[in-house]
Order: C-alpha cells, then structure tokens, then sequence
C-alpha cells in the first residue's frame, strides 16, 4: 500500500520557489506524483533550492497545458479552495478528506488540485471536481501559502496512511469512471438537451455537473445515463 495513486496537482504558479517548497512537503509525508499545471515560471535555481532534498520530484513531474488534461486519468478530484463559493460541491476538511481519498487509492488515482497564489481555483475548475477542501483556518485571516496548503493535506493524508497500514481494508468494490469519461458524458448531456431546447444558459449545466459529481457515478450507473442519452438520441431522429 502505497500513496503513489495520489498526485498533486498545482494550477499556474507563479513562484517556482512554491513548486519546490510543495515538493518537499510531499515528500517528507511520503507523496511522489506532482504535476503542474501551466506554471508561469519553469522549475529553476530556488525551485531546487527550497525543495532541498526532494529534487526527485521535481525532475519526475509531469507538466499539462491545462486542467483537465492533468486530472484526465483520475476517478476522484479533489479541489482545494481558501474561499467558500456560491456555487460549493461537497465540501470537506483535510482529515475527512485524507481517509476517503486513502480508501479510494486502493483502487483509483486520485487528484488533489491547488490554485493560483493570487486567485486560487476558478470557479469552472472548482465546478470539475468532486469535492472541495478547505483548511480551517481564521476567518478574518484564512489563506494559506500554498506550498503550506500542500503540507498540511499531505500531513493528514500520511496519518490516514498510517492509520489504513494498521487496520488494512479491502479495496472499493465498485468501479468509477475517470474524469475524462465524465467530461465525455458532461459534454454529451450538454450537446443533446441545447438541441432539444432544455438547456437554454450556462447555468443548467453547472447545476447538472454539481448534481452528477456530488453523486459520484460509478462506472454501472453512468452507463445507464449514457444509455438514456443514447435512446432519446435515436427517438428524435425517427422523427
Ligand atoms: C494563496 S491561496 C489562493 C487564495 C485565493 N485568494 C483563494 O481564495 O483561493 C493558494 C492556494 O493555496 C490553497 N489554500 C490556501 N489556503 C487554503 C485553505 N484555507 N484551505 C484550502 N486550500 C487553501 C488553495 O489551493 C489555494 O488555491
């Protein structure tokens, strides 16, 4: 059992010397997968040298040009946000967060995504993820820095970790689609509705999304929606 299943994901950073200091908060909770997103500076001389040690990570990263390609293969991500939004999935705290994601390891990778130094997530990335984690912190003074964000989810998740390496579990039973598949049904829901006339603004979709992620497919039942899709797909060309 491992925490290779679990990547970090950060979106657009500006400070390359985040990149290193996240780098090595991952590792000394015993975290490897780091991607990166579009980040405005290249990893260089202080990103090196705030990870100190953990330079491993940093040369075996993997670099997207945006969000959805770097989350495309993971059946569960998670977007980490210091804000409270008007449009919040299920939201909850990095212990809560640890165990779940721990569990779903077994058997799935798993995206924990960090924002932008300024603005953090936007609120459409925000929207492609399933959960949303906030660090409690002080409400007049909340937002972390970043490479402190990535320490402390890392922290819970080496806890949750230590604790599953005491009491094994089994893996999940059920299989669930990578957010990849899921965009594929999202864009595929949105396409066939427009047309029908029922999806006439952005927001009917956002509200869909929120609805579908918090549910959290598995692979059976989203095939049974891909389904329904399909069939009104074919009624309406008979007509
Ligand atoms: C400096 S913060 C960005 C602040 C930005 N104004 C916002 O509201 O998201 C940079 C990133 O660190 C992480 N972060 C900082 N504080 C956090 C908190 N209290 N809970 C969860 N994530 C946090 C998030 O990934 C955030 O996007």
């Amino acid at each position: 059992m491992s925490l290779n299943n679990i990547k970090i994901v950060l979106i657009e950073t500006s400070h390359s010397g985040n990149i290193g200091s996240a780098a090595r908060a991952m590792k000394t909770m015993g975290l490897s997968q780091l991607c990166l997103v579009s980040p405005k500076k290249p990893i260089d001389e202080q990103a090196i040298s705030l990870a100190a040690g953990a330079t491993d990570l940093l040369e075996n990263c993997q670099t997207f040009s945006n969000f959805n390609d770097a989350v495309a293969n993971c059946q569960l991500v998670i977007g980490t946000s210091a804000r409270l939004r008007h449009l919040q999935n299920t939201l909850f705290e990095p212990r809560e967060c640890a165990e779940l994601a721990l569990q779903r390891s077994l058997k799935n990778k798993i995206a924990i995504v960090f924002g932008r130094e300024r603005i953090g997530l936007t609120n459409s990335e925000l929207l492609r993820c399933h959960y949303h984690l906030n660090i409690p912190t002080n409400p007049d003074y909340g937002s972390l820095n970043i490479a402190m964000a990535v320490q402390l989810v890392s922290y819970e998740l080496r806890m949750a970790w230590r604790t599953m390496q005491k009491n094994p579990q089994n893996p999940p039973l059920a299989d669930y689609p990578t957010a990849e598949v899921l965009e594929h049904f999202f864009a595929h829901t949105d396409r066939l509705y427009t047309q029908l006339g029922f999806i006439r603004n952005d927001s009917v979709m956002l509200k869909l999304r929120r609805l579908y992620q918090r549910a959290e497919l598995e692979t059976a039942e989203l095939n049974l929606l891909r389904g329904m899709l399909t069939a009104v797909e074919k009624y309406t060309a008979q007509k």
